[in-house]
């Protein structure tokens, strides 16, 4: 699988008024781009603008795949909220991009990825039964079924303790391999673990902070990892 690399070009207004940009973002092919930066910002609007989704921000500007060819069709998209359906159990939610496209869902597939993100007990529960990281947990392994070179992840790990955070880190860096991913986050240390490379946005633009030397994903006590989060730490509060 090919991985395009994706820019996006431009400013967004809201009601008229500037929210973000201008800004020029290269989201390189086949690498994990980590994106900081204060509430509000536009982070997930950028996000849901790849994934050609409706926000309530008029885009002025241009997104594009460097191979030339259209998005569609290439981009799997994690929402900040979990986004299950009620009435379907952990396995039909993972399942759940197959059978509205009509396909027949893999579902030896889909019980590998449920059982990767630790729910194999919990496959046949429907979300309402689930604890919040268990709910973020199969978002996450329905977003690794559809397979897509192009994957963006909104706050993806926000509702997990501490070791299954990492150990979600560890599963979506294995699995994602190849991709380009863009990963939103507000957590200056996840960055600095996943990142190929890290930007942080501001109302005025977006500003790349130096990735630690190490290639992800990085253990958390690499004393370059730790210095990269100070980095981080300052520019966000600066940006604050
Ligand atoms: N549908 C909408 N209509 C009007 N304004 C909107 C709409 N959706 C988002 N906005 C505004 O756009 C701005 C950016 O929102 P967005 O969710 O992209 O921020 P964010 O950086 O992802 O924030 P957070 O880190 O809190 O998730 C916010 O100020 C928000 O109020």
């Amino acid at each position: 699988m090919t991985a395009p690399a994706v820019r996006v070009a431009g400013r967004g207004e809201v009601d008229g008024a500037p929210l973000f940009g201008p800004l020029d973002i290269v989201l390189p092919g086949g690498q994990w781009t980590c994106l900081l930066g204060p509430s509000g910002v536009g982070k997930s609007t950028v996000l849901r603008l790849i994934a050609d989704l409706p926000t309530g921000v008029s885009f002025l500007g241009t997104i594009s795949a460097e191979d030339g060819m259209p998005l569609k069709g290439r981009v799997g998209y994690m929402a900040q909220s979990d986004l299950l359906l009620p009435w379907l159990d952990v396995t039909g939610n993972v399942e759940l991009g197959a059978r509205l496209r009509h396909e027949r869902p893999d579902a030896a597939r889909a019980a590998a990825l449920v059982e990767r993100v630790g729910l194999g007990p919990r496959a046949r529960r429907r979300p309402r039964t689930l604890s919040g990281g268990e709910r973020q947990r199969a978002a996450l392994a329905r977003t690794l079924m559809e397979d897509r070179p192009i994957v963006l992840l909104d706050e993806p790990f926000s509702a997990l303790d501490a070791g299954n955070r990492a150990a979600m880190q560890e599963t979506a860096a294995e699995l994602l391999a190849g991709r380009t991913v863009l990963l939103v986050t507000h957590d200056p240390a996840e960055a600095a673990r996943l990142g190929h490379h890290i930007l942080v946005m501001t109302a005025s633009g977006v500003i790349p902070a130096e990735p630690p030397a190490l290639p992800p994903i990085r253990p958390f006590d690499d004393p370059g990892t730790l210095a990269c989060q100070a980095r981080l730490l300052t520019l966000l509060r600066r940006a604050a």
